[in-house]
Parts: structure tokens; C-alpha cells; sequence
């Protein structure tokens, strides 16, 4: 009796067409996240938790619009974008150069290449090796803690469970802490000099309006939930991609030449070895290939929204949760109705002609078939830069090595947790390439 009246009722969505018509038919409605309410605050001990929001946890409304404005509209810019390419290839340079002949796990190599990169852009480039392993040591620890959140099914049991789970999570914000205030002291401290370029420095700058002095700036404790987002975004769901792309394209000998003969056209006409912004947007048969990396595995499996009491949302507050809607993203890419084989890595389904020519990694206006980057108003706003992230690692990474399966093979088990990685991590024979 006590677990029908304290939960929420949930809907599990696996139909892409009704994925299409909840999204589109209620915005308003679907417009957040579950909030955890009283738990986070009980697991924090905090009376004020909008006061540690993230861009994720964030009530829709004029907070969580001024903190994803910063990210899309101010640090996520093109020009900006364009900025980061000196910094993307230091970061594919250092992985090219760490990979050796012979059998590899490559999720600690992508992992070491894309937190090292996270940390600049959000930071600049002059933190020390030594805190950015630390800070990366500590944030696998998060993310851990968050996968165990995902069981969460609104029983009371659940709840004391989660409780527990959630102060866990917290608390490694303390030792995660040590390491980032100081590199926020620094920020504030070149709060007028030209090299402020960060996503910190951008943190710095904001201002949220408040119903009480008008506009502030953010808190420490703000900037530090926001830079664990950052941080936690920017690295393992782009590991993740990579990780599922390299092992079909082990397993698919033919995809990987065809991939390869592109970029190295590509990479001829350019005026150094790198692929520029500009290339990677021209290549269709890379961007064929990640896509369907991200339909057959995306690495965030589900999306969730919260159906709140709409007389709460009214006067300003999340309201008490009715209901809890499951987006399940990766049956919706893979769902029958959509796609013929489904289940089969074919990245020609994107090309002219073939059966999603018109597909692209946001879901259209008028049907859904994949939704990689959830959908509706709260959609991931780093899909572009993850999308550009995720072409630059690997072409750089196929046009240096070759793949193949290693002698025990590749098995493609999928984890599910809050990221959708490989059970076992992807062990692959690497043969570095005579360049030409
Ligand atoms: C392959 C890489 C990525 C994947 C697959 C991915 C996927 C997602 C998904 C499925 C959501 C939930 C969307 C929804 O609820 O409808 C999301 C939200 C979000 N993502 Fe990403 N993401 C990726 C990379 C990034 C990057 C690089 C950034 C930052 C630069 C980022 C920042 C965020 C933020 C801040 C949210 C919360 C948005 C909100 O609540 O308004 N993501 N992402």
C-alpha cells in the first residue's frame, strides 16, 4: 500500500512514433528530469539544492536557461568551437603516440586522451598532470556512483538504498573539490587579463537572475557541480562512441577500408595532417559510420522526464512527481518499425539513397528513428561539438592504425547504466599504418 501511494507511476517508451508524439504533444509537461528533491537535499544536507544545479538537474525555467545559454550560445559557439582544434590535436596527437603494435584495451587510452582534453577546455591549458589524473581518478568514482543510482524504482526500499547511494555520490564531491577550487581561485584571479577562454572563466562571467538582488554570480560550490558535468559529459559518453565504433569496425574489415580511403583523401587535401573542422563536415561516409555507432549503441541508453504536479510548476516550484517517463533510446533506434535489420552495423542506411538519408543525430520535426541526443527541450546540448569530437578521434585514430579482432575476439555485451559501454572492454590487434 505504502509503495502504490508514494510512487510514481512509470511509462517505459520503446516505439520511436510514440517517442515522436509525447515529445511533440507535451512540451510543457515534459519539459524536466525527475527531481530527487527531498533525497538530494537529505544527501547533501542542504536546504538550498537549486544553489548546486547543473545544467541536468535544473528545474526548466530562467536558471537553467542562463546556464545552458553559457554552454550553447557563449563557450559551444562555432567560433569557439573552432578554436579548440589546437587543442584536439595535441590531445589525438598524445593518443597516437601512446598506442604501440600488438593487442590493446583501448578504453584507457580513449579515457586518458578525452579527460586530458575535458580538462583544458574547461580549465586552460596549465593545470599540472598530476591533478588532472587525480581529478580523473575521482570522477570514474562519480560516475560509478551513478550507475548505481540507476536501479532507483521510487519503492521505499529503493529510497533508503538510494539515499545512501546519493550521499555516496556527494561526498566524492568533497575530494573532487580540493582538486577544482583552487583552479577556480586562479580563474577568479585572472579575471582581467586576455587568456580567459575556458568553460570556467565563462562560469565566472555569468550572471543568474534571482528573485532577490536581480542578477549574482555563481557560488564555488555551483561552478563545482557544473565543471563535474562538464567533465563527466565531455569524456565518457564520447568514450563510449569511440569504443562501439572501433569494434564494429574491427569486426567489419570492409567498413574500416572504406572509412580509411576516405579520410585519406580527405587528410591529401589538407595543409597539415590533420583534419580541419570544415573537412570533417564534408566526409559522409565518417559521419555515416557515427551514426550508426549511436543508433545500434548510444551510449546514454535511456532518457528520462518527470510529469510533475502542474499546479506547483505554476507558481514557480518542480512540484510534487506523478510520473516518471522512460525514453529507452537504444530500442528506439533499433525498433523494427523504423529500420530494416535493425540489429546489423550498416553505416550505408545513412548515405544518398539508402533508408535514412535523411536521419540525422537530432530527431526531425516529423518523426522520430533515433534519438541518440534525447530529444524534446532539454536535448544535449553538446551534440555538435560530441559529433565533432567523436569524427576527429576516429579518423585520426583510422587513418594511423589498422584494427583487427584480437585472437580471442570481440564481444559486443552491452553494460546498462547510466553510459551504455562494453561489457568487456574492447581488446583489439593494432597494426600502425605506413602513412601516405
Ligand atoms: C557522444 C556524446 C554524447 C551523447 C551520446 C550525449 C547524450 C545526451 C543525452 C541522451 C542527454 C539527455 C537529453 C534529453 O534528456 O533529452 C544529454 C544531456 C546533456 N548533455 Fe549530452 N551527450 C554527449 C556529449 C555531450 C557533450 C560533449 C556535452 C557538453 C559539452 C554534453 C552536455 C549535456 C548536458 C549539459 C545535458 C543536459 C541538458 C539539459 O538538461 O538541458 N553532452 N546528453
Amino acid at each position: 500500500v505504502l509503495r502504490r501511494s508514494t510512487s510514481p507511476a512509470v511509462q517505459l517508451v520503446r516505439d520511436p512514433a510514440v517517442a515522436h508524439r509525447l515529445l511533440n504533444e507535451n512540451p510543457d509537461a515534459l519539459s524536466n528530469r525527475p527531481s530527487a528533491g527531498l533525497l538530494t537535499a537529505l544527501a547533501t544536507w542542504t536546504r538550498r539544492p537549486d544553489r548546486t544545479e547543473t545544467i541536468s538537474t535544473s528545474t526548466y525555467g530562467s536558471h537553467w536557461r542562463s546556464l545552458r545559454s553559457n554552454l550553447t550560445a557563449g563557450f559551444l559557439s562555432p567560433s569557439r568551437l573552432a578554436a579548440l582544434a589546437p587543442l584536439q590535436r595535441d590531445a589525438a596527437q598524445d593518443l597516437v603516440t601512446g598506442l604501440s603494435a600488438g593487442e590493446v584495451v583501448m578504453r584507457e587510452h580513449l579515457d586518458r586522451a578525452m579527460f586530458t582534453l575535458a580538462t583544458r577546455l574547461c580549465f586552460g591549458d596549465d593545470v599540472e598532470e598530476s591533478c588532472v589524473r587525480a581529478m580523473q581518478s575521482v570522477m570514474d568514482d562519480i560516475t560509478q556512483a551513478m550507475d548505481d543510482t540507476v536501479s532507483f524504482d521510487g519503492s521505499t526500499l529503493g529510497k533508503v538504498t538510494h539515499w545512501r547511494t546519493l550521499r555516496r555520490l556527494f561526498g566524492l564531491f568533497v575530494p573532487l573539490g580540493v582538486l577544482v577550487r583552487p583552479l577556480i581561485a586562479a580563474a577568479r584571479a585572472r579575471k582581467n587579463t586576455d587568456s580567459r577562454h575556458s568553460y570556467v572563466d565563462s562560469l565566472i562571467d555569468i550572471r543568474i537572475p534571482n528573485d532577490v538582488d536581480a542578477k549574482r554570480a555563481l557560488g564555488d560550490d555551483e561552478i563545482l557541480g557544473l565543471v563535474a558535468e562538464f567533465l563527466a559529459t565531455n569524456t565518457g559518453v564520447i568514450v563510449a562512441c569511440l569504443e562501439w565504433t572501433l569494434a564494429n569496425l574491427a569486426i567489419q574489415p570492409e567498413v574500416q577500408k572504406k572509412l580509411r580511403r576516405e579520410i585519406d583523401e580527405a587528410v591529401a587535401g589538407e595543409a597539415n595532417a590533420w583534419l580541419s573542422e570544415k573537412a570533417l563536415r564534408d566526409m559522409p561516409y565518417l559521419r555515416a559510420v557515427v551514426l550508426e555507432s549511436l543508433r545500434v549503441h548510444p551510449p546514454s541508453p535511456f532518457v528520462t522526464r518527470g510529469v510533475h504536479d502542474l499546479a506547483a510548476a505554476a507558481s514557480g516550484a518542480t512540484g510534487r512527481l506523478r510520473k516518471r517517463i522512460i525514453f529507452m533510446v537504444r530500442d528506439i533506434g533499433r525498433h523494427g518499425s523504423a529500420w530494416t535489420d535493425p540489429d546489423q552495423f550498416r553505416p550505408e542506411r545513412f548515405l544518398p539513397g539508402g533508408e535514412a538519408e535523411d536521419v540525422g543525430q537530432m530527431p526531425g520535426r516529423n518523426e522520430i528513428r533515433m534519438m541518440p541526443f534525447g530529444g524534446g527541450r532539454r536535448f544535449c546540448p553538446g551534440s555538435n561539438m560530441a559529433m565533432l569530437q567523436a569524427k576527429f578521434f576516429l579518423a585520426a585514430l583510422v587513418r594511423h592504425f589498422e584494427f583487427a579482432p584480437p585472437s580471442c575476439g570481440i564481444d559486443l555485451t552491452e553494460v546498462g547504466g547510466f553510459n551504455n559501454v562494453m561489457k568487456k572492454p574492447l581488446r583489439v590487434r593494432v597494426t600502425p599504418r605506413a602513412l601516405p
